[in-house]
């Protein structure tokens, strides 16, 4: 009798674990057909017949909630892409007049005009709609420059590139001059470049405590996620930048036609293809970077026009550090610094100043001490963005915050309202900063390796975010007029 009921409860568990499994199978199936569609392999044991346990049942349940999780985002409850629909990411674009574009294309006519001329290939591009739809990426990406951004997030010309760059078979690859560290300039197919920065230390290793922070190496992930970052916080001005596997020997050291480069490679006693390149800092065998044994992670960015076509200008920021181990600048010792800059050109008009603001903002959120300099256009003089290049010293280190990479703002305490809205906005757990980093950085190659930021780094940036927000706090305690409302031209429906 006993026997018997046992018997039957056991078979009822079966059933009920078979419904289960069936129930199980039937959500991983939708799942598949409606969202994947694209090639979806069931995992093996959902095709035997279940017999398993209880807690291989909990296993299973387990798994399915990651499937329902990544079904939601799938379906477009992507907090990225709700991010990007919110209106303050949305702005309606200033019109643009001709001058407001980097570069000019000329027009048919001009371009017959200067048929037989000796004209390089740059210069007879025309602004034939058909010609630019058949322009590659990298031309595409240096015709959108304009006087406000590097690009519109919404151009879908910017995946092509970050596929360009990340794809396209490596031409050439010459050492960079310019700036102290190792990095190379590769070559495409139509014309393209881009400026290679090799992984040259685990992606998890803090800065050493006791380094200076011009002592620490360049990472490659940190020119990545500078990128995604500055695009989240609606910037859009560091050029796009993509992480690549590349095989150092084959696509490196075989193709290269930098004879001092080329000089430095050797195989190490691992057996591992290795190099240091010829520059100021960390170029010697002591400091090698190292294939395994010949594939190594690499940051990708997209190059500006050439210096011919569309000169820089390159600016020592006013909150430059002291470069000495013993001195400190000034800004450091004068607490009334900013009343100086705020009277000095080009920060005493116009947007510098919170363009600078800014540009604290995204540091101190990536620890970035290295902001020495920054570089504008020369053709848009003083009214236009700031670009953020050299962005590799940042995410040096989670567990702890530079509070004086916010000088600029706690020392000045103004801000754009566009900027600190959208820095509101990534505050609420609905947007939550490190949720959307994480997922956008997810969109790039090197993320299927291995996270490009890690947990601690993705914390540390919402920790940061409400140091920023604390710190606008403070200075509206004591200030009426904090806000640069770069918004009034777009409505007055904006919060405060
Ligand atoms: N995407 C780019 N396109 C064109 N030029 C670039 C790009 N990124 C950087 N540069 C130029 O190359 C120079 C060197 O690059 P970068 O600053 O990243 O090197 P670095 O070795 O880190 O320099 P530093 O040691 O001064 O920090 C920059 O000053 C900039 O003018
Ligand atoms: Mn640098």
């Amino acid at each position: 009798m006993v026997r018997r009921s046992r018997g039957q409860s056991t078979r009822s568990i079966y059933l009920g674990l078979a419904c289960i499994s069936l129930s199980l199978h039937l959500l991983l199936a939708i799942f598949c057909f409606s969202v994947l569609q694209s090639a979806c392999v069931l995992p093996t044991v959902h095709d035997q017949k279940w017999n398993g346990s209880i807690s291989e049942a909990t296993e299973e349940a387990k798994k399915l909630l990651g499937v329902e999780k990544l079904m939601k985002k799938e379906k477009g409850r992507s907090k990225l892409e709700e991010l990007f629909q919110h209106p303050l990411y949305n702005l309606p674009r200033p019109e643009l007049q001709e001058d407001d574009w980097l570069l000019r294309l000329k027009t048919d006519a001009e371009a017959e005009d200067s048929v037989g001329e000796d004209e390089d290939e740059e210069n007879s591009i025309t602004n034939d709609s058909e010609d630019k739809e058949t322009h590659p990426p990298w031309l595409q990406f240096q015709l959108g420059i304009s006087r406000w951004e590097l690009y519109d997030r919404n151009n879908p010309n910017l995946a092509q590139l970050t596929h360009y760059l990340a794809t396209n078979r490596i031409l050439g690859a010459v050492q960079k001059t310019g700036g102290t560290q190792l990095k190379l300039l590769l070559s495409f197919p139509n014309y393209g470049q881009a400026l290679l920065k090799p992984m040259r230390q685990s992606r998890d290793a803090e800065t050493d405590v006791n380094l200076f922070y011009f002592s620490d190496f360049e990472r490659h992930n940190a020119e990545i996620a500078a990128f995604h970052l500055d695009r989240l916080l609606g910037f859009n001005r560091i050029p796009p930048v993509v992480g690549r596997l590349v095989n150092i020997t084959t696509e490196i050291r075989d193709i290269t036609a930098d004879r001092k480069l080329s000089r430095t490679f050797f195989t190490s006693p691992a057996g591992n293809t290795c190099f240091y390149g010829q520059c100021e800092y960390y170029c010697s065998t002591e400091n090698p970077v190292c294939g395994r044994p010949h594939v190594l992670e690499v940051s990708l960015a997209a190059m500006l026009p050439d210096l011919t076509l569309a000169p820089r200008r390159s600016w020592r920021s006013p909150w430059r550090r002291s470069y000495s181990r013993t001195k400190l600048a000034q800004w450091e010792k004068d607490p009334a610094y900013c009343d100086t800059v705020k009277q000095t050109p080009p920060y005493n008009s116009g947007t510098r100043l919170v363009d600078l603001v800014d540009m604290a903002v995204l540091d101190f959120l990536m620890s970035n001490m290295d902001r020495h300099h920054y570089e504008t256009f020369e053709k848009f003089g003083n009214e236009t963005f700031l670009l953020h290049l050299d962005n590799g010293r940042a995410f040096g280190r989670h567990s702890q915050d530079e509070p004086s990479i916010l000088a600029p703002l706690t020392q000045c305490c103004r801000i754009r309202r566009s900027t600190l809205l959208r820095l509101r906005l990534l505050s609420l757990p609905e947007f939550r900063l490190s949720d959307v980093v994480r997922e956008s950085l997810d969109l790039d190659p090197l993320g299927a390796v291995a996270p490009l930021l890690s947990e601690p780094h993705l914390s540390a940036l919402d920790r940061r975010l409400a140091a920023v927000l604390r710190a606008v706090q403070t200075c509206q305690e004591k200030h009426t007029d904090v806000i640069y409302d770069d918004l009034k031209k777009h409505g007055d429906h904006w919060p405060d």
